[in-house]
């Protein structure tokens, strides 16, 4: 019999019904209820995207090929998958727990979001550690941290982008801008050096250097609505600005810091800068996020064998 290692997969979690949708936002903000407006703000988005969100559906299926992809590419160990969720159940703390109890003693976890920063990678990894020791498990877990510049998923996202410019005459091609972008995070994760910022700005050059696309620009989305500053430029003003200044027409969006179909795509992408194309009488074009391509899900692969090895 091969060992068994776990194979946690942490990603941030979504509500599974419509009930959900506040206890899920309360979660979001530490415990503290959402005013009525904002939730009902929330609800309606998920409405407009069909009620709730493809991404439950899709981080179990992104597990599950990468739990068989690793199965596949060695013999040594058997790899189990389990779903840590950041903000729902299976929260990570039952993930690490249902480790535990199934005997596991090591195992490898990865973040389904691929750049570092305080907010998200080092939290999901933080608690995932913390969860251990809490319950005084001598379980090995290695993590994963960033994992944006692995080939495999810089080349994702190259055949992805080729293929939108391709789908484009050649007067579309000369005023067309590729958006690359992230959600956005408070502007004060840069007084404590977080690398996150510069991770998104150095993907963007990898995939503008893959493709070769003339005009790439990097922005951010859905950002919280708090007082304090946040990364900027937003994608929708971005474009505003892109239009006017530079003469863009056609403007396609890669929300690379996501790997899924959900809110955040089918809603602040897919929606609300569409509306922005419209108003402007520019192009919208978003290639398909990841979901389970075989690129993507070997890229993980890779950052794992590449953490196991080091
Ligand atoms: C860095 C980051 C990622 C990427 C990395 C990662 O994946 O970890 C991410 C992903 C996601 N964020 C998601 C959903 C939400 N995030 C919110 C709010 C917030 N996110 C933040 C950060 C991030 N979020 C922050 C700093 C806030 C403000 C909190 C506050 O108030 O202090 C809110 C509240 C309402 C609103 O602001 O929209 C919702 C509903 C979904 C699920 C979508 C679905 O259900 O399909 C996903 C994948
Ligand atoms: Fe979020």
């Amino acid at each position: 019999m091969k060992p068994v290692r776990g194979l946690l997969v942490m990603a941030y979690g979504t509500p599974y019904k419509e009930e959900d949708i506040e206890r899920y936002y309360t979660h979001i903000r530490h415990g503290r209820k959402p005013s009525e407006e904002h939730l009902e703000d929330l609800k309606s988005r998920y409405k407009a995207i069909g009620g709730i969100s493809p991404l439950a559906e899709m981080t179990k299926k992104q597990a599950q090929a990468l739990e068989a992809r690793l199965n596949e590419v060695q013999d040594e160990v058997e790899y189990k998958f389990y779903i840590g969720l950041k903000h729902i159940e299976p929260f990570i703390e039952d993930a690490v727990e249902a480790m535990v109890k199934d005997g596991i003693e090591e195992a490898v976890s990865i973040v389904l979001a691929p750049h570092f920063s305080t907010f998200s990678i080092k939290s999901y990894n933080g608690r995932a550690k913390e969860a251990i020791e809490k319950l005084g498990s001598s379980m090995k877990l290695t993590s994963v941290e960033a994992w944006y510049n692995e080939p495999k998923f810089i080349e994702y996202w190259k055949e992805a982008v080729n293929h939108a410019f391709a789908e484009m005459d050649e007067e579309e091609r000369e005023t067309a801008c590729l958006i690359v972008s992230n959600h956005s995070l408070p502007e004060k994760i840069k007084e404590a050096g977080d690398p996150y910022e510069d991770q998104l700005i150095e993907t963007a050059r990898l995939i503008q250097q893959a493709t070769g696309v003339k005009n790439v620009e990097v922005g951010w989305q859905s950002a919280g609505q708090t007082p304090e500053p946040w990364l900027g430029p937003d994608v929708q003003d971005l474009t505003r600005e892109l239009y006017e200044e530079k003469g863009f027409r056609s403007f396609v969006y890669i929300p690379v810091g996501f790997v899924t179909e959900h809110l955040e795509v089918l809603y602040d992408n897919d929606y609300e800068c569409k509306v922005v194309c419209e108003e402007l009488g520019a192009n919208y074009r978003r290639p398909p996020m990841p979901n389970t391509h075989p690129l993507f899900i070997d890229a993980m692969v890779d950052a794992i064998y590449n953490k196991l090895a080091n």
